[in-house]
């Protein structure tokens, strides 16, 4: 059978982590990609009220990784995001997760992001030198604790968690970031619960993945 000599066809540029041949990367085909995902990730969330106290509205966003196609698709779909917020030069050295939820996606997304991964988790539970900080949250308050050799001066840091109520768990982990000297880049999370107005907490620019509650379970 002869060989073809002719060259293969070339293969579409379907993943923003692939730099395109000749040119910048295809902005608009990045954002088109990301609203198809958004729209079908949004479809996957689940609502319990009064969970886990009477008057909250909880938002189970446990169904995005019981799919492996959703998974996979929730995962590309932060990568979009922040590979379309922060150009290259200004990307995260450091993906830091909020225990536990943050725990989730945080690892798998610093991979994509060629990352590192450092953890804050509640107190009691870091081996060796740490720092801490106390914050309230929508439903309670906590202390947070982050490993006081986890992040080197000035590197750039990325605080993800999955939902911002009142911010008081994303505003103690960007201070235990900032308290090591890294840089801290923003936030990106799945959801805000926009009536709380936890942004206002956040002093680095803040970024949600999907749209989510903008009333309280009383409201609405
Ligand atoms: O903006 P805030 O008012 O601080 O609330 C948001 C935080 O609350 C939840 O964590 P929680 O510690 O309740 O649960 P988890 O351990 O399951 O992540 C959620 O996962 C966020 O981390
Ligand atoms: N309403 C809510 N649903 C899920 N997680 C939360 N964390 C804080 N508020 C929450
Ligand atoms: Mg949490």
């Amino acid at each position: 059978m002869p060989q073809s000599t002719s060259s293969p066809p070339p293969r579409a540029c379907t993943d923003a982590s692939e730099t395109p041949q000749r040119g910048t990367p295809n902005m608009s085909s990045s954002s088109s990609e990301l609203a198809s995902l958004k729209i079908k990730l949004h479809k996957s969330l689940r609502q319990f009220p009064d969970f886990p106290t009477p008057g909250v509205l909880f938002e189970d966003i446990l169904p995005l990784f019981s799919n492996p196609v959703l998974h996979q698709a929730f995962i590309r779909a932060l990568e979009l995001l922040i590979r379309t917020n922060y150009p290259e030069g200004q990307r995260p050295d450091v993906v830091v997760g909020l225990e536990a939820r943050g725990f989730l996606f945080g690892p798998s997304l610093a991979l994509r992001l060629g990352a590192g991964f450092v953890p804050v988790r509640k107190q009691g539970k870091l081996p060796g030198p740490t720092e801490t900080a106390s914050y309230e949250k929508e439903y309670g308050a906590d202390f947070f604790q982050i490993q006081a050799d986890a992040i080197k001066q000035g590197q750039k840091v990325l605080v993800v968690d999955d939902i911002v109520a009142t911010g008081g768990s994303a505003a103690a982990a960007g201070s235990l970031v900032k308290k090591l000297g890294g840089v801290l880049l923003g936030y990106v999370f799945i959801l805000e619960l926009d009536f709380l107005k936890g942004r206002e907490k956040l002093d680095a620019p803040t970024y949600t993945l999907l749209s989510s509650q903008s009333n309280s379970l009383e409201k609405t």
